[in-house]
């Protein structure tokens, strides 16, 4: 997608004409975090870091960007300046593919307050977007196991979001998707088997799967619920099946679309098995979601391979994550959002996130996040709770935000997204059981070292009413 600067919000140049005007150097600090963990789950996994990046770093307003801005009233010598636009500011960032938490800042940027006001929406918008559809992605792969997953969700995306879907959906554990476009950007494997409309075009259904194997017999995939997955299309496919074989082909599957997929599947496998084919794998597709796979799983449905769509790239049943995008700093001065809801006063200053590690390097369930300029933090405290802390001098810990883009230039090259996706993975196996289970999951505790937690409280009291 070609991504100018005007993919922003109309208020961000409305107050960018006025900074421009008033405080063109204003130096700010931003905070990007988000406040609920999506589908009431124990974590998140933070995705869109890349594409954002390489946006930023060549991101202009084209000459009909500044016609339109000319048209609606900007004046003339600040979109002298837009035509110049350039992002030059630093940000540092979790890594794309950690396992994120609420309430903690997930990426900073510091930059002009015009620049870093001008790519707010933009980075918003795909951090959020992809943030929640990774998550949604590493849910079904923890119920699907070591089963193969197929993201076949484009026709079912928000329009053009399908294509970020499919990174995120990668990123979160899937193995391949059905689209082609983002498998070529992204290097993701390709997959996909046939529709019904290729059966239905034929009178016959075995003709159907003939001429299918015999023109495409590499990764060969048979959908048999046309008409009757045990009555016609299993038939027929072990037909096929048994005619491949005499040409030295081999059919990978058979796809189950509807219908009782766990009693079915056990059918299949035993139909397979008795005519010689145990190498033929089972496909199973039809709204399928984490809690679907769970439930397969827990039927004992021998499927090998889950296509999921509509409820991954859509990341139902929650249609968007909550991120924000907060000023912490200005001038070097602390900046502070005051809100009726205590959760959501935000944090002065930049920041640093440390995560706290057991004995054996695995997450101990606590993030503590200190002024970045705090050299050590032996305790952090609950964010309101005042009978609540913790020692943190017996833990090791990881620093997790790193400079990813200094004077608008990527600091580190380009992380590939299968990179990233084993990253993730790894990153995720050191996430204790209990933070990934769907029901109630236990809730990671984020803390405030004890001078960030002074500094916000000295804030707040000096902007009560
Ligand atoms: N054994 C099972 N256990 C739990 N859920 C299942 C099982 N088999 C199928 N499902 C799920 O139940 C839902 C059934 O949906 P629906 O009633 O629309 O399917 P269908 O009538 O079989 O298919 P279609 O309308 O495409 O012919 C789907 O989400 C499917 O994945
Ligand atoms: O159920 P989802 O998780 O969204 O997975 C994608 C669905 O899209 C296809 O159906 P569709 O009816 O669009 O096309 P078809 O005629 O090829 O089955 C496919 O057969 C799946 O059922
Ligand atoms: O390849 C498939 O089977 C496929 C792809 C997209 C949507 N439904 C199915």
């Amino acid at each position: 997608m070609n991504i100018t600067a005007a993919y922003t919000d109309l208020y961000q140049l409305t107050m960018a004409q006025v900074y421009f005007r008033t405080k063109p150097k204003g130096r700010a600090v931003f905070d990007y975090y988000f406040r609920h963990n999506p589908f009431d789950g124990g974590y998140s996994i933070f995705a869109g870091l890349e594409d954002v990046l390489h946006i930023l770093e060549t991101l202009t307003f084209s000459a009909s960007d500044i016609a339109y801005l000319e048209q609606h009233g900007f004046e003339a010598e600040f979109l002298d300046y837009l035509k110049n636009f350039q992002f030059q500011g630093t940000i540092y960032s979790s890594r794309e593919g950690d396992v994120v938490f609420p309430n903690r800042p997930i990426l900073q940027v510091e930059a002009n307050i015009i620049e870093a006001q001008i790519i707010e929406t933009l980075l918003l918008n795909l951090l959020n977007f992809q943030t929640l559809i990774a998550t949604k992605a590493s849910r079904i792969r923890y119920s699907a196991e070591n089963g193969v997953l197929l993201d076949m969700g484009l026709r079912r995306a928000h329009a053009t979001g399908g294509y970020y879907a499919s990174r995120a959906a990668a990123i979160g554990g899937f193995d391949s998707t059905s689209n082609v476009k983002a498998a070529d950007d992204y290097n993701i494997p390709s997959s996909g088997t046939m529709a019904h409309s290729f059966i239905q075009s034929y009178e016959d259904e075995l003709q159907a799967f003939r001429d299918f194997a015999q023109w495409r017999p590499i990764n060969c995939v048979l959908l048999v619920d046309t008409y009757s997955t045990l009555k016609s299309g299993l038939p027929n496919a072990i037909t096929v099946a048994k005619e491949m074989e005499h040409r030295g082909d081999r059919l990978l599957g058979v796809r189950l679309d509807s219908g009782d997929l766990a009693y079915l599947s056990k059918k299949t496998r035993i139909l397979l098995d008795e005519a010689g084919l145990s190498y033929v794998k089972i496909v199973a597709s039809n709204q399928l979601d984490e809690f679907v796979i769970k439930s397969l799983k827990e039927q004992g449905a021998p499927i090998d391979i889950f296509g999921v769509g509509t409820n991954l790239v859509t990341g139902k049943p929650d249609a968007a994550i909550d991120g924000v995008y907060k000023l912490s700093e200005f001038n070097g001065e602390p900046r502070i959002k005051l809100s009726e809801n205590i959760i959501k006063v935000s944090l002065p200053y930049k920041k640093q996130v440390y995560r706290m590690l057991d004995e054996n390097g695995m997450f101990y369930g606590a993030d503590a996040v200190a002024l970045f300029k705090e050299e050590q933090v032996g305790e952090m405290e609950h964010p309101f709770d005042i009978t609540k802390s913790l020692d943190l001098n017996r833990f090791n810990h990881e620093a997790l935000l790193e400079k990813v883009m200094e004077h608008g230039k990527k600091v580190n090259p380009t992380r590939s997204v299968t990179e990233i996706a084993r990253y993730s993975k790894s990153r995720l196996e050191k996430l204790p059981e209990e933070y990934k289970r769907f029901d109630n999951p236990h809730i990671y505790k984020i803390g405030l070292s004890i001078k960030l937690k002074q500094e916000r409280d000295a804030l707040v009291l000096k902007h009560k009413f």
